[in-house]
């Protein structure tokens, strides 16, 4: 499992290794890993090192230790910009400037201009940054972004809050790395929200422990293990009962395509049957997916199949009714966009949903989620992990909590961090298509949890998919998904 830890659990295991590893180790063994991923992103000589006051600092020290030399096969000219604190520093932070100050490394009292960096290594500040950055320091963060350099951030960019993933603000600014080394265990703010733009490529340095030594770790990244119970290739004597039906509930006036593709999304995903229940059924047939069957949401009655309800359902009074409906039933349920708003503005609807027995995925964008939490969405974005988890436990769900590195949370308070995906998602209908794909592996019978980690797994692949083939990120449209999530989820139960 991909742990990820917070900066309270990371704490703790430092707390605990102290007491068994003698002083320093800790640091000299993150300096080692950082200065091999600096040789190893280093295109030319001359490096940049960036040292904090604190630990994240000494880091940064002895990397530049390491890469200028005594030795006679370290080749790079390293200057270092290095910002003591107010307090006198540590044993090991002295120990490691004593280092740096005996190499052939440059000491610079401001940023050297019109110097073309190889590589820039940060370490500002780690999992110690206590409020957002601000004077002298502010200005050079804006100045190193400008200079587009290849930065190496060790531990978490600098500026950047390692447990949520959010630039401390407000009006933050922060390092956006090429690549983020982070050590003893990975951190769940570099894979969420901001996070993923600032740290660029992650690489975890688990500094000689263990994974028996870590406890177990509050969060963690999203992989097919997780969902591959239920990835199995399909049986010859298989029909299409097999494989479930789903039914998607929406399609307001002017709205017809947004169940379409959720009803897509569910068809190329593998369900045995799917419907659109429009709330408006202008359209009795889907001419370029006649498999589609078009119904009346009015007149639906889904049996026991799985309902994906709200793409475009709009908040008329047979949208509320048809929604009513579905919460007194007792079919799987995946709840999405106008559906859960209808559910935002009622209690009475949200006590049904938390009542109910059968499984219910919900798939809330920011604004979404914040609606039914009842704050802004800034204040769902500023810790994601704790808004899904929060909304899991209310409404008795499984609840995908969408934007850059989606987390996945469920009532017992698990919580995932989804790696795939890209910016091409962010275009209309794209939310929906998730919906159907979530309603496709809940038909087919796996349980909710595997089924919304599986989905938005595939739905994130699938679009890394189509960029990696020339078809995005710019321009991708949600139509393209459901074919793409196919191939993806094929590959894996191939
Ligand atoms: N403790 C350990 O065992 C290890 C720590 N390591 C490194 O140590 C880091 C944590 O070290 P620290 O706890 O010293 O924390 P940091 O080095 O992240 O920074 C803490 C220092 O910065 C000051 N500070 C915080 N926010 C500031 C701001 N916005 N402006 C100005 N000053 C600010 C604090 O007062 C404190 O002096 C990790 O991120 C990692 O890089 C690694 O060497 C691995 C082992
Ligand atoms: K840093």
């Amino acid at each position: 499992m991909k742990s990820l830890y917070s900066v309270a659990e990371i704490r703790s295991i430092e707390h605990a290794l102290a007491a068994t590893l003698p002083a320093g180790t800790l640091m000299r063994r993150a300096g080692e890993a950082a200065t091999s991923a600096a040789r190893d992103m280093l295109a030319g000589h001359k490096v940049l090192v960036l040292a904090g006051p604190g630990n994240n600092g000494s880091d940064a020290l002895e990397v530049a230790a390491n890469l200028a030399g005594p030795d006679t096969d370290a080749q790079a000219d390293v200057t270092v910009l290095y910002f003591p604190g107010a307090a006198a520093p540590s044993v090991e932070t002295a120990q490691a400037l004593a280092r740096a100050r005996a190499s052939k490394a440059h000491f610079a009292g401001t940023l050297p201009l019109g110097r073309d960096w190889s590589l820039i290594v940060d370490g500002l500040f780690g999992i110690g940054l206590e409020r957002p950055l601000a004077g002298a320091m502010r200005a050079l963060v804006d100045s190193i972004n400008e200079l587009g350099r290849p930065v190496l951030a060790l531990d978490v960019p600098s500026g950047l809050d390692a447990d949520t993933g959010a630039v401390i603000g407000p009006d933050g600014v922060a390092i956006r790395a090429t690549r983020t080394i982070t050590f003893i265990g990975d951190k769940p703010g570099l894979h969420t929200f901001e996070g993923r733009d600032y740290a660029g490529q992650v690489q975890l340095a688990p500094l000689g422990i263990d994974p028996g030594q870590r406890p177990p770790a509050g969060a963690c990244l999203n992989e097919p293990a997780l969902f591959s119970l239920h990835l199995a290739p399909r049986r010859q004597n298989s029909h299409k009962g097999s494989f479930g039906d789903v039914a998607v509930i929406g399609g307001a006036k002017g709205m017809a395509g947004a169940p379409l593709l959720a009803a897509r999304g569910a068809l190329f995903c593998g369900a045995g049957r799917v419907f659109v229940a429009a709330i408006d059924p202008l359209t009795a047939v889907d001419f370029a997916q006649p498999e589609i069957m078009m119904r009346d949401a009015q007149e639906f009655d889904s049996g026991d199949g799985t309902l994906v309800i709200g793409p475009g359902m709009g908040d008329s009074v047979i949208a509320m009714r048809v929604l009513f409906k579905a919460l007194e039933g007792t079919a799987p349920l995946v709840i999405d966009a106008d559906a859960l708003n209808l559910i935002a503005a009622s209690p009475d609807l949200q006590g049904r949903l938390a009542q109910r027995a059968a499984p219910a995925i919900l798939t809330p964008h920011p604004l979404e989620a914040a609606r039914l939490l009842g704050v802004t969405s800034s204040v769902v974005q500023g810790d994601r992990l704790a808004a899904a988890r929060e909304l899991a436990s209310r409404l008795n769900a499984v609840v995908v909590l969408k934007g850059s590195g989606s987390v996945i949370a469920n009532a017992s308070g698990a919580v995932v961090i989804n790696p795939t995906g890209n910016a091409g998602l962010a275009t209309a209908g794209s939310g929906d298509v998730l919906a159907g794909i979530c309603g496709s592996l809940l038909a087919q019978g796996w349980e909710a949890w595997e089924a919304a980690l599986g989905a938005v797994w595939v739905h994130g692949a699938a679009a890394d998919r189509l960029v990696a083939h020339g078809s995005g990120p710019i321009g991708l449209t949600a139509g393209e998904l459901p074919l793409a999530a196919r191939a993806v989820l094929n590959a894996l139960a191939r």
